[in-house]
């Protein structure tokens, strides 16, 4: 197995309420130290409510902010955090909502422009010919790259916003809720999109998403993410069917449908503990059903329990 991206002790601590002068009042873990692997040519699914850390671990790993420990390493390399050139060459973010990630005032062809002239140097023509490869592969008609984003319907808007990540020629990409915004046909039509180029180009994908089925659909690894850590990784039909970990289990349980946000319906309780006051022990044990006196005082570890599956739970369900 070759390695795409491998992340060691990542974690995102940010400081909160800081006066001009002086400490911050208060600190939130927005993502735990984290260690995860993805081969190459992988599809990574990474699930989890609101607030659980997706987009912070997203925006780490295309080096839009720093993480505050840890490393990423991209094809065995660990990248310089202050090297944007590095990350932008190698690993490409695509927004959920395309339209007000790109720039209203720059029409499609000077957006795509952008990355290949400032990661790659090339020449004009050089980049006239990458941006009609490009734009074929993601079945865009040639006479839209002379429009502005506001022009284009939200499919259209998520194929130029995947095309940016593709001219950039980044063999991993993070997409970041790419189907959330999108009518059912259409996220049909941009999944396939998103599976052909896979195919096409190799690409490793890390597929953030708060909607279990399509995940589910798209990923061949899955993490689970509660409260900033992960909490259950392995193969996306073992984790769903056969989930070790109490809150997997409760997700899975909320019968996926296309579309439907996450709410585990026996859990006690919806809210996630209080950031700036985080609970001792295990985040979930207020809301797990299986909760005893050591979930609440002792975090459990990402442990291995079965081939390619892990979990970080006192009490895992049975396979
Ligand atoms: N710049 C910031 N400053 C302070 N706290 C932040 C910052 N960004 C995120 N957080 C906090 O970090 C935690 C994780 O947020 P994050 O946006 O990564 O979650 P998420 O799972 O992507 O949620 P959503 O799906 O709603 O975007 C939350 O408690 C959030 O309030």
């Amino acid at each position: 197995m070759t390695l795409a991206l491998r992340l060691e002790n990542l974690s995102k601590t940010f400081a909160v309420g800081k006066p001009l002068i002086g400490p911050p009042k208060a600190h939130v873990r927005a993502v735990r130290p984290l260690s995860l692997e993805v081969a190459q040519g992988e599809t990574l699914g990474i699930v989890g409510e609101s607030g659980c850390g997706k987009s912070t671990l997203a925006r780490m790993l295309v080096g839009l902010i720093p993480p505050s420990t840890g490393t990423i390493e991209i094809e065995g390399k660990a990248l310089d955090n202050a090297d944007a050139t590095a990350f932008g060459k190698l690993i490409q973010y695509v927004f959920q909502d395309p339209i007000s990630s790109l720039n209203p005032r720059k029409s499609i062809r000077k957006i795509l422009e952008v990355p290949l002239k400032r990661l790659h140097g090339m020449s004009a023509s050089e980049r006239e010919t990458r941006i009609r490869e490009i734009f074929d592969s993601v079945n865009l008609r040639e006479e839209f790259l002379d429009r502005y984003p506001h022009e284009f319907s939200g499919g259209q808007a998520q194929r130029i916003g995947i095309a940016r990540g593709l001219a950039a020629n980044a063999r991993i990409l993070v997409l970041d809720e790419p189907v959330s915004a999108l009518d059912v046909s259409v996220q049909a039509q941009v999944l396939n999109l998103l599976a052909a180029l896979k195919a096409e180009y190799g690409l490793t994908y890390l597929f953030i998403s708060h909607d279990l089925a399509v995940v589910e659909a798209v990923s061949d690894r899955v993490a689970v993410m509660y409260f900033g850590a992960v909490v259950e990784v392995g193969r996306a039909d073992k984790v769903f069917s056969a989930p070790r970990h109490p809150y997997t289990n409760l997700l899975a349980g909320s019968a996926p449908v296309v579309g439907r946000p996450l709410t585990p319906p026996e859990a006690k309780g919806t809210e996630l503990p209080d950031p700036l006051n985080p609970p001792p022990g295990c985040a979930f044990a207020a809301r797990c059903p299986r909760a005893s006196d050591i979930c609440r005082t002792e975090d459990p570890a990402l442990t291995k329990m079965g081939e390619d599956q892990f979990a970080a739970c006192h009490h895992p369900l049975d396979p």
